[in-house]
């Protein structure tokens, strides 16, 4: 087998949402199409992958370097001993030849992207779902049937008060979300005053995370801390720069809470810096790192095998990105959860169209590959890329 083609195309995922550090109106990102010479049930194996939100459509060097060297390589160095299926390591290696430590910038976002899509071939050749792929070959165990999901929204909006962020939420417990998340950062007393409307409508503070997007100075970290902490909150998410390791540790020692960082961390050595210095503690906080932007699979492995090292479940593990392709490498693996957007960076945002979530957990589909066709307006997508 070989890959024959592989496509790039920059689509929009803006909206007028914003954190407390970007807004999204002008926010893209990268879908990616490998084409394969594979024909399964009369049609060609395409993967598709996309980067998350967050980063925008790594699309230059994608195209000027990322893509060629892979269609630059020889069958024989990217497919498995039987020549049957791609071999996802080898692919990682040709992809970062050339490429120096350290410094990840955009690129991680780019292998993020091509390697979801590698994931997704490998699995429609198995014909199987990637989740069921992942557990037969690296956990030896049956994937989780379900995964804790929450819903993360909470954005600050233009003409957005209480009464429709109150709104929004009890829609996300509607939807049988048992957590949501909503952003902080902008003003503390507003915050607060935000937080408390979402407590009237949520059961607890135990179903509600908050988000700062690594705005805070140490100072104002402390402040939030303080005055987060009564309200028993489910975590207490990127409150400062997220490679201010110093400021992390520093925080854990002034909240006693669940905290969550990472999303934006692209690397094993980034995600080790966190481990090794950030204060983070393995029986109370999550860790967000996100496969989509920080090279793919084959690195997110190599986090959770430094984790291991380090004394930490995958299941202290929730990633960033609410995509599907984290939701397999959940069941797969064994992870403590994935993020969820619903209806937010949509068409990516949410799970298979069919499947319904309960009680904060969601099941997945029984297809070949990461499950996009059963996600009808994202796949629309992807095919008008290469079928
Ligand atoms: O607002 C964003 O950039 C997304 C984010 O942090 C999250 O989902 O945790
Ligand atoms: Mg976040």
């Amino acid at each position: 087998m070989r890959i024959l083609e592989i496509r790039e195309k920059a689509v929009p995922i803006k909206s007028s949402i914003s954190n407390a550090y970007i807004d999204f109106t002008k926010m893209t990102a990268s879908i990616v199409a490998i084409v394969t010479d594979v024909v399964k049930n009369g049609k060609r194996v395409v993967g598709y992958g996309f980067n998350s939100n967050g980063r925008y459509a790594p699309s230059g060097i994608l195209r000027e370097r990322f893509i060629p060297r892979l269609l630059e390589a020889e069958p024989n160095d990217y497919l498995n001993e039987e020549g049957t299926n791609l071999d996802p390591h080898k692919i990682w290696d040709i992809l970062m030849t050339g490429e120096k430590p350290g410094g990840h910038g955009e690129r991680s976002v780019a292998v993020g992207t091509l390697d979801m899509a590698v994931w997704d071939a490998i699995a429609k050749i198995e014909e199987k779902p990637l989740y069921q792929l992942l557990a037969e070959r690296y956990r030896g165990e049956q994937p989780d049937d379900k995964v804790f999901v929450y819903a993360a929204g909470g954005y600050y909006q233009p003409g957005k008060g209480y009464k429709e962020l109150q709104n929004e939420m009890q829609g996300y417990l509607n939807l049988g979300y048992s957590v949501v998340k909503m952003k902080i950062g902008n003003s503390l007393e507003e915050d607060l005053r935000r937080i408390e409307a979402v407590l009237e409508v949520v059961p607890s503070g135990q179903s509600l995370a908050v988000d700062a997007n690594g705005r805070f100075d140490l100072e104002t970290a402390i402040k939030y801390a303080e005055a987060l902490e009564p309200y028993n909150l489910f975590w207490y998410e990127e409150a400062g720069d997220p490679l201010d390791y110093e400021l992390q540790a520093e925080l854990s020692k002034h909240y006693k809470n669940p905290m969550a960082t990472g999303e934006n961390l692209f690397s094993m050595q980034d995600a080790r810096n966190l481990i090794r210095y950030g204060g983070m503690k393995s029986d109370r906080d999550y860790l967000q790192f996100d496969c989509a932007l920080s090279y793919g699979l084959v690195e997110y492995m190599r986090i959770l095998d430094m984790l291991k090292e380090y004394g930490w479940s995958p299941r202290r593990c929730i990633p960033h990105g609410g995509h599907q392709m984290s939701l397999n490498i959940a069941a797969g693996l064994g992870l403590g959860g994935n993020e969820s957007y619903p209806g937010v960076f949509e068409p990516f945002g949410g799970f298979a169209d069919h499947i319904p979530v309960e009680n904060g957990y969601v099941g997945l589909p029984d297809v070949p590959g990461i499950g996009f066709e059963t996600k009808a307006p994202l796949i629309k997508l992807l095919r008008s890329l290469a079928e």
